[in-house]
């Protein structure tokens, strides 16, 4: 389970020279709990886990720009153990108040009972006064007593919780304590460091990494000195311990349901049922891992003249793949001239324009917005049209090659444009696109990635369908969990579409645009149908009614409706759509269901 050198083994902070010497001197190291020890440990911890702080996309070099300035990051790290304790323990006595209240009252019931049976209680007793019925209370007590253990187990997740998350960072005591050892040791302080490796045996004690690492630090100490787990661990062991004995007993027994906080709960405390859901649960994960690395070798395409250019071995990663030939040249034109419209009537990005980088201008259009520019007669509607068939058929290539057989519906669909604003592109050193996972909160400091709120964390699968490739920058790369250490790079042009799941496994993030206009249909996907993207549905709609207008006699039915019988570069007939709207509405369609006032959406 231990990491040895925790988190931050693979963490360019960590084969830097940064922890090849000591931060600070050993000098101004006064024992342990010390202010400056404490500062000490954290500018530890925090360069470990922190360098991206100095880095602020891959590829910047700190030393000759600005200082790094690591400490000042605030990290669960630098929270020493007895903050943490002082925090579980305000949270267990406040799991404890309503057995308090409830022992009281039946300690009054009890009051005045006689000690023996046969007790006849007078009618006009209150029930709760009844003798003969106490011990009947001692179910009712004990399922409460039960829930106020599962109470406390939950302690642990409060203080895994940083500050405005909602979830917890997983085994966050003993990968703590890990990280400390991996600390302490690279300061050369065996002795705590010792100590925090047998604080860790406490919850995994057959792990072999730290039984070696306790080995060395036992030879270097010397053998006759004594190794012992901190004090309050071992309480706080034996007691959650005992605690989750009770629970699971009452789980098998009492028909109690647990949610163990815990990934180190000893597998002879669980009860056997559990343990089987448990095996058949990991059991079908791993079914679904490889199902997905099956499906990742082949996975046929439902349409002719598409390529695979990269798979995700080629891109050094999992669930990523670029598809050539999704467009033509002809095909993009036309949306590339749709997206001229984004830049005059479309809906940016959170309503802004710039909302990364004040370098560049975000131009967005959504395939409802578009299909009402083409109904007031602002667009074509064979353009409008486009974009909806373009998204579509992105959807079906992605759906047969990641998910084959699982429905993946639309869950968003954008057409974006990033322009590099004149002037104010020397020396720029912002992204056009922060590094960022589409389904969580990236945190790379802590190299998680929170599935919450407000992460779009229904979606399953993200897709980008390029238009163009006559700009300067505007690369998409990948990244590791740091945000900083690149792996793969997409250069954009017409027709390619790059694919990937929308989770943790695929940071991404795009380079500064300094020149010129980028396109691109920004496609999110959802495998959960009640996230499906209503506003494609009542675009479909409109397309539906204006096919049907047009198969009505007198109906034009040369506009926009067969995309094969004109090229981008045919002359153009008068736009139909330019009649007024209430002209071409559909007999008996309610317009109120069409709604004109677009809400933005904040996309990351
Ligand atoms: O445009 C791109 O290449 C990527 C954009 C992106 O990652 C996003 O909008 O979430
Ligand atoms: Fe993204």
């Amino acid at each position: 389970m231990s990491r040895g050198a925790p988190v931050c083994q693979h963490h360019p902070a960590c084969s830097s020279e940064v922890l090849g010497r000591p931060l600070v001197s050993p000098t101004l190291m006064e024992g342990p709990g010390s202010v400056l020890h404490r500062k000490h440990m954290r500018l530890v911890c925090s360069t470990m886990m922190q360098m991206s702080t100095c880095r602020p996309w891959p590829g910047w070099r700190s030393h000759s720009q600005r200082p790094c300035q690591p400490w000042k990051s605030v990290v669960p790290c630098v929270k020493g153990l007895g903050r943490m304790r002082m925090r579980r323990r305000k949270c267990s006595l406040a799991c404890m108040k309503p057995l308090q209240v409830v022992l009281e009252a039946w300690r009054i019931g009890w009051e005045g009972c006689p000690p023996h049976t046969g007790h006849i209680p007078s009618p006009s007793t209150p029930v709760w006064k009844r003798c003969d019925l106490l011990p009947f209370l001692l179910l009712p007590l004990a399922a409460h007593y039960i829930q106020v253990l599962k109470c406390r187990q939950q302690c642990v997740l409060e203080i895994a919780t940083k500050p405005g998350r909602i979830s917890a960072t997983e085994d966050f005591i003993p990968s703590h304590l890990d990280l400390l050892q991996f600390a302490y040791s690279q300061v050369g302080n065996q002795t705590l460091a010792a100590e925090c490796a047998a604080s860790y045996l406490l919850f995994y004690p057959t792990d072999e990494p730290m039984l070696e690492k306790m080995k060395e630090y036992r030879t270097e100490l010397g053998e006759d000195t004594a190794v012992t787990a901190r004090q309050s661990i071992q309480h706080y062991v034996q007691r959650s311990l005992m605690e989750k004995k009770l629970i699971y007993y009452a789980v098998e027994h009492l028909g109690e349901t647990f949610n163990d906080p815990d990934l180190w709960t000893p597998d002879e405390l669980i009860p056997e049922n559990l343990k089987q859901k448990h095996r058949e649960d990991q059991e079908k994960q791993k079914r679904e891992t490889l199902d997905v690395e099956e499906r990742e070798k082949r996975g046929p395409l439902p349409f002719e003249g598409i390529v695979v250019t990269m798979d995700s071995q080629q891109m050094n990663g999992t669930q990523r793949v670029v598809f050539d030939r999704v467009l033509t040249e002809s095909e993009c034109k036309d949306l590339l001239r749709l997206t001229k419209a984004a830049g005059e009537a479309g809906d940016g990005y959170r309503a802004r324009r710039s909302p990364h980088t004040p370098h560049e201008r975000f131009e967005g259009l959504t395939v409802l917005k578009a299909m009402q520019l083409a109904q007031n007669g602002d667009v074509e509607w064979r353009d409008a049209k486009l974009l909806l068939q373009a998204s579509e058929k992105s959807r079906k290539i992605i759906e047969s090659y990641f998910t084959p057989g699982k429905k993946l519906h639309f869950s968003f669909t954008h057409l974006v444009c990033r322009r590099a604003v004149d002037g104010e592109q020397e020396g720029r050193m912002d992204l056009s696109h922060p590094v960022h996972a589409d389904n969580c909160l990236l945190d790379p400091e802590g190299q998680e990635c929170w599935k919450e709120p407000p992460a779009y964390v229904y979606r399953d699968y993200s897709g980008i369908l390029y238009l163009n490739d006559d700009f300067q920058g505007g690369g998409l790369f990948f990244t590791e969990m740091d945000s900083v250490t690149v792996t793969a790079e997409v250069r954009p042009k017409c027709g390619r579409l790059v694919a990937f799941s929308s989770g943790k496994e695929n940071p991404h993030g795009v380079w500064a645009v300094s020149r010129g206009r980028r396109c691109a249909i920004a496609l999110w996907y959802t495998h959960s149908q009640e996230h499906a993207e209503q506003d494609r549905v009542k675009a479909e709609e409109l397309m539906e009614q204006r096919a049907a207008e047009q198969d009505q006699p007198g109906g034009d039915k040369h506009q926009g409706t067969d995309r094969r019988s004109r090229s981008s570069s045919a002359p153009r007939a008068p736009s139909r759509a330019s009649k007024p709207a209430e002209q071409r509405q559909k007999p008996g369609v309610d317009r109120e269901q069409h709604p004109t006032v677009l809400r933005a959406r904040d996309e990351f």
